[in-house]
Parts: structure tokens; C-alpha cells; sequence
């Protein structure tokens, strides 16, 4: 197999090229200096960009480069799902060493494309360079939606239902399980999937915009905590959360029944859950339950939506907790 100095940057976007399905006439797609992309009539388009970076986001050690590939477009297919859009066109820019193995790249490329086809999502661009300081992924996606269909952070309304979709914290146990040595194929393989191979709720947070039912919703990239408390600073307002009733995966709760203390930390801002979290009218409650049926896709109501401008998180006794961060921070 030829090495990537062999194939140079120009090689490497013909290959890129020719495994993706490129946007047909009059759009156009990668070969030219800008892409030609036409959303749909009546539909606005949505715009979201996600970096990836060697040994910040990810640790190639951790498991196959497939993966790697998927997770690198589904953390972007979350946004576009938390916006109650639907994804279309991604770019994709790479930054890589020099000697990087081909196989990993084609490993990233595989599951880039396997995950691109299963959302629909056409690849239209991108950009190649080398990188001095590990591999660099950048996926930038446009997604679209009807102007008056689109979930912002900003409309929270006081006394609104807050839902979560799926269960929480077993990215983050399955991150610290790959960090303890543990590696998929052995055990726990259910919490290293979910860190490694996140599923974007893209099906659930179109049907929740387009049934309109919804007042505002995020994905929870950086933890529950934090990320509600986007909505909070964005709608003027607060919300309260019981810990009590977040849903927890039978693998996350095995290993909390042996700890000393209850991991609710890495539940409420371990981060990387990829689950939506969105707050809606009480009225709402029975046919949003219907939407959780259709999808097969659990959603729970944890909380409500304050008046305080906090997110207060209380225990199962009652009392506040008091979590060490709200959620994951870079610097
Ligand atoms: N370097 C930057 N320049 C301009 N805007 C930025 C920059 N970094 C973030 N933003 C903007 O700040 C807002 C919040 O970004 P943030 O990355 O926290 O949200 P997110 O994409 O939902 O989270 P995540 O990156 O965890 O998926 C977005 O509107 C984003 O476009
Ligand atoms: C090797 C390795 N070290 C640490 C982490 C944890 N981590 C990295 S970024 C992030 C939040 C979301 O990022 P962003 O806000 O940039 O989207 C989290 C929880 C990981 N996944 N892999
Ligand atoms: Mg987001």
C-alpha cells in the first residue's frame, strides 16, 4: 500500500473524493474552489462546526480509526439534531502528520462514510494540510429546517417540562474505563461504544420540531449541567432537576453499586452523551411520551424550568448537590 508521501495532498482528496457520493448538477461539490449547495424551498439552512483534536477529543490507542470516523461526524449531526434540522452537506479538514499511517486514515475516511450515509449527509468539501502536533479533525455541517420549525436555546418558558432523551454519564464511564486500560472486546463493551460511537439523535429531534412541541433544546456535549444551563442563560431564567429521576443505563448503575459514593458527577457533566436535553409545556407531556414510543428513543422528564437563572440539581434525599464542575471546560 502506497504511504500518504507517495500520495501526496492531491492523491489523498482523489481518494477522499472518490469514496463519498458527490451533490449532482446545477450543485457542486468538492473539485473547485467553493461548493454550489441548494436547500430546499421555503427551508433556512443551518450552519454548525465541531474540531476534533488528537489526544484532546480523542486517543487514537483507544479504539479502531472506524469509529473515530464515525464520532467525528456524529458529534456534528448532534448539533444539527438539537436545532430540530435536518442534516445535508458536511465538510471535512484534515490536519495531519507527517508518516501517518494510510490505514488510519482510510479507517476515519470508512467510517466518515459509513455514518454519512446513514444520515444522509453528502460530503461537499473540506480542506488537507499537515499537521506538526497530531492529527486534527474539522467537520463543519449545514443542515436544514423551516425558519419557524427551528429549536433555539433561547425559548425556555417558565414552569416548562426539561426531557432528556436516553440515559446519561456512560460516555464519560466509558471514557474512564479506555483511560484505565480497558479497550472494547474485553468487557463493559456497552459504556465504550457509547463514548467511542456516539448515536446523534437526528430522527427524534426533527419529529420533535416538526410535531412543534418544544420551546428550546440542546445536545449535551459538555454535560447536563452545563448545557441546561445554556438554555437558562439564553431564555432569562433557571431550571430545577431531581437526580432521582435521570435515567441511568443497567451498565452505568453495576458500577455505581460498587463505589463508595454515587457517580452522579460523571452523570451530570461528564460530557460527550450526545443526548438531547429540551424543555417543553406541561401540556405537551402525553404527545411528546407518543414520540418516545414511535422512536423507540427513551425520554424523561427530570425537572422544570426556574424563575432562579441556576440550574439546581437535588438528590435523592432531598438535598442539593453540590457537583465539582458543571461540565467539561478546555482551558
Ligand atoms: N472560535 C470561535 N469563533 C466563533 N464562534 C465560535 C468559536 N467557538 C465557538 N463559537 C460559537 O459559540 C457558540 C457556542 O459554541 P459551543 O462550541 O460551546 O457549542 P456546541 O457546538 O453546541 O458545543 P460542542 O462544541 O461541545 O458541540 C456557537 O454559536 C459557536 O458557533
Ligand atoms: C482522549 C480524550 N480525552 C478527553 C476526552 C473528554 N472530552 C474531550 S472534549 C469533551 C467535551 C466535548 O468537547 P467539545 O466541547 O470540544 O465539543 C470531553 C468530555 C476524550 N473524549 N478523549
Ligand atoms: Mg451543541
Amino acid at each position: 500500500m502506497k504511504g500518504l508521501a507517495e500520495l501526496g495532498e492531491f492523491g489523498l482528496i482523489d481518494q477522499i473524493r472518490a469514496r463519498f457520493p458527490q451533490p449532482v448538477a446545477p450543485e457542486l461539490g468538492i473539485g473547485d474552489d467553493a461548493a454550489l449547495l441548494s436547500p430546499s424551498a421555503g427551508s433556512q439552512v443551518v450552519v454548525s462546526t465541531d474540531l476534533l483534536a488528537e489526544g484532546v477529543h480523542f486517543d487514537l490507542g483507544f479504539g479502531p480509526a472506524r469509529l473515530l470516523g464515525r464520532k467525528s461526524l456524529a458529534v456534528n449531526l448532534s448539533d444539527i439534531a438539537s436545532m430540530g434540522a435536518v442534516p445535508r452537506w458536511f465538510f471535512l479538514s484534515l490536519a495531519i502528520p507527517a508518516g501517518f499511517p494510510l490505514e488510519t486514515i482510510e479507517g476515519l475516511l470508512d467510517g466518515l462514510a459509513e455514518q454519512a450515509a446513514e444520515y444522509g449527509c453528502i460530503l461537499a468539501g473540506g480542506d488537507t494540510c499537515g499537521s506538526k502536533s497530531g492529527l486534527v479533525i474539522s467537520v463543519t455541517i449545514m443542515g436544514e429546517q423551516r425558519p419557524e420549525l427551528i429549536l433555539k436555546r433561547s425559548g425556555a418558558v417558565l414552569d416548562d417540562e426539561v426531557w432528556v432523551s436516553g440515559s446519561l454519564g456512560d460516555s464519560a464511564l466509558g471514557l474512564q474505563l479506555l483511560m484505565e486500560g480497558k479497550r472494547l472486546g474485553q468487557s463493559d463493551d456497552y459504556l465504550m461504544q457509547r463514548q467511542l460511537d456516539p448515536t446523534p439523535r437526528c430522527d427524534l429531534g426533527r419529529k420533535l420540531a416538526e410535531a412543534g412541541l418544544v420551546n428550546a433544546m440542546i445536545d449535551i456535549s459538555d454535560g447536563l449541567l452545563a448545557d441546561l444551563g445554556h438554555i437558562g442563560e439564553q431564555s432569562g431564567c433557571g431550571a430545577e432537576i431531581q437526580l432521582g429521576q435521570l435515567l441511568l443505563s443497567p451498565a452505568f448503575q453495576a458500577y455505581a453499586a460498587n463505589q463508595h459514593a454515587f457517580p452522579w458527577q460523571l452523570a451530570v457533566s461528564g460530557g460527550e452523551d450526545y443526548e438531547l436535553c429540551f424543555t417543553a409545556p406541561v401540556c405537551n407531556h402525553g404527545a411528546i411520551q407518543k414520540i418516545s414510543k414511535t422512536t423507540g428513543i427513551p425520554l424523561t422528564v427530570i425537572g422544570k424550568i426556574t424563575s432562579s437563572r441556576q440550574v439546581q440539581a437535588i438528590l435523592p434525599d432531598g438535598t442539593n448537590f453540590q457537583p465539582s464542575a458543571s461540565g467539561y471546560t478546555h482551558f
